[in-house]
């Protein structure tokens, strides 16, 4: 872009060299492929991070998002940083080269590369959240990704319905394209009826929170969580935090979502799933903005809990003792 906020932050054309570069450095455990196309018509990227990377070999799969709000740029730093640990470190650290050997792991680099690119745009950051899609009736553009998942969406007022609010849900679940190629990637995955992915992490600033569902409720059980699958969340969400120091939590208790990624992929697909909010934890440790110096500390900071995750893809549920 002709101007740029602050250069150290990744790009959606520089985030495109950079797949292509780890894809190019890694052929044998490293693929890419457009999942579709964002509403202005940028490519949806998924970068593919397991041995044989070609062949649809019957393992337990692992997705991580990024950047479903525009102006959490820190997550796609941390998409980047993903890439290069888990294919620089392969055939060197043990650990990771069993993870790729016997997970197979999808990165999503960017889901709204629309907003991203408005966002810094300018001399200045734009403060942008939502995807850039228009809304009939109103000058007000833009969909609240994650607000406009299908599980219980708008269900519990945990979004708006104001097109200019920044948490519009949109008219409709999954009305907005980058939702509706992410949600079609997910269901892609069920093979002979199993759903192959087992666990995720949504990645968002800030806060330095480790969340998983319900967002649309306050109660732990409910209808579509039991107490085993409450624990089994909270088991491993405690698990995670204990190696990166966010502070572990269901996500109603930051405060009501309703429409969003965790509940859909919870409720929908049975996939084991935690929103990351990266740092900082406040807004005086920078807010969205934090200065780019800060992005190798807070990247590198995640590495050994997403390698938990990794880690007990196989079964979550062995986290509780359990074999479910
Ligand atoms: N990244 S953020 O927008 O500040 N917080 C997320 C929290 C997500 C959640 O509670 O599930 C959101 O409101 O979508
Ligand atoms: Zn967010």
């Amino acid at each position: 872009p002709l101007a740029d906020p602050d250069p150290g932050y990744t790009g959606y054309a520089e985030l495109v060299g950079v797949i292509d570069e780890v894809v190019a450095a890694h052929p044998d455990i490293a693929a890419r492929s457009v999942i579709g196309r964002s509403h202005e018509g940028r490519d949806l990227l998924a970068v593919k991070i397991s041995d044989n990377v070609d062949v649809d070999e019957d393992q337990p799969e692992v997705l991580f998002v990024h950047a479903q709000h525009a102006r959490e740029h820190l997550t796609v730093e941390m998409a980047v940083h993903l890439m290069r640990l888990l294919t620089d470190g392969y055939g060197g650290d043990p650990r990771i080269t069993d993870l790729v050997d016997d997970r197979e792991i999808w990165i999503l680099p960017n889901v709204n590369p629309d907003g991203s690119e408005y966002d810094m745009a300018g001399s200045t950051w734009r403060n942008w959240r939502k995807n850039r899609q228009p809304n009939e009736g109103s000058s007000s553009p833009g969909t609240d990704l994650n607000r406009n998942w299908a599980y219980e969406w708008g269900c519990c007022g945990g979004s708006s319905g104001n097109p200019s609010s920044i948490t519009y849900r949109g008219p409709a679940p999954e009305s907005a394209p980058e939702v509706r190629v992410v949600a079609d990637f997910v269901r892609g995955r069920v093979v002979g009826g199993e759903q192959q992915i087992t666990t995720a992490i949504d990645f968002h600033t800030y806060s330095e929170l480790i969340l998983w569902p319900f967002g649309h409720t306050y109660d732990d059980v409910t209808n579509g969580m039991t107490r085993e699958e409450y624990d089994t969340h909270a088991a491993l969400g405690e698990h995670m935090a204990e190696a990166n120091g966010y502070t572990p939590q269901q996500s109603s208790d930051l405060y009501v979502t309703d429409g969003s990624i965790n509940d859909w992929l919870w409720g929908d697909q049975r996939i084991v799933n935690f929103t990351y909010e990266m740092y900082p934890r406040s807004a005086a440790g920078g807010g969205f903005y934090p200065p780019s110096s800060v992005i190798e500390r807070e990247t590198a900071r995640n590495e050994e809990a997403v390698l938990r995750l990794l880690d007990y893809a196989d079964c979550p549920y062995r986290i509780i003792g359990e074999e479910a």
